[in-house]
């Protein structure tokens, strides 16, 4: 179990991008937690102006004919917060005996704290992450081992390590495409990146991170 364990301690010097809709032909948005009816989840995809950009740099590296899915990207704090409830509950009724800051370890491994701490936001809160995947060039996801979401060990980005095939080259492909265009991994998560945020300044050795929480767009208020 691999945790972030000083990100809060880095500070934020917030450059104030704007909130903005990807919109790129090799760009494909779905946001997952509307789709699965969560109370309040937003109908678009938000991320901060230059992640956006980078964005558009991953996709563009991609094999002819592949592009982003993207799930996730700016999440209000209620949607935070309901996410965190309901793995909680679901890491509860298997371990009721877990409590105080086991519990909360566990639950945060997959799912950030709804922090209204303005020093320490949760990643999407700040609009520098994004959960997403590949689509090939008949609109199909890449294999990539696990859902969206699966919180177990074969979400690590390097579970299939050691298993050469099409789960690995996927991964890998997702992995260096982002990487290129400048975002970092959650290892817990494979289809979790940031950038600009403070996980993404603490993994990349930047002094601060550039994204402190962003302001709600109007439309979504
Ligand atoms: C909930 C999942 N999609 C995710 O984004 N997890 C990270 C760790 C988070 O909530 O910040
Ligand atoms: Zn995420």
């Amino acid at each position: 179990m691999t945790q972030i364990r000083d990100w809060r301690h880095v500070p934020i010097d917030d450059n104030r991008e704007p909130l903005v809709t990807p919109a790129h032909e090799r760009i494909v948005c779905q946001p997952a937690y509307a789709r699965q009816g969560i109370e309040g989840a937003l109908q678009h995809i938000y991320v901060r102006e230059e992640t956006a950009d980078r964005l558009y740099t991953a996709a563009s590296l991609l094999p002819e004919g592949y592009r982003l899915l993207i799930w996730d990207g700016f999440r209000p704090d209620h949607v935070q917060r309901g996410l965190y409830e309901a793995f909680e509950a679901s890491i509860l009724s298997k371990n009721p005996e877990l409590t105080g800051p086991a519990l909360r370890e566990k639950v945060t491994t997959y799912v950030s704290y709804p922090s209204e701490d303005l020093s320490a936001p949760a990643p999407h809160a700040t609009g520098g992450a994004v959960d997403l995947t590949i689509l090939d060039e008949n609109g199909r996801e890449l294999p990539m081992g696990t859902a969206f979401d699966d919180f177990s060990e074969l979400a690590r980005t390097d579970a299939f390590h050691d298993k050469p095939g099409d789960v690995q080259e996927s991964r890998k492909l997702l992995l260096a495409v982002m990487e290129a265009a400048g975002f970092s991994n959650y290892i817990e998560e494979w289809w979790h990146f940031d950038y600009g945020n403070q996980w993404w300044a603490l993994r990349t050795g930047q002094e601060a991170a550039v994204y402190g929480k962003a302001a709600v767009p109007e439309e979504v208020q």
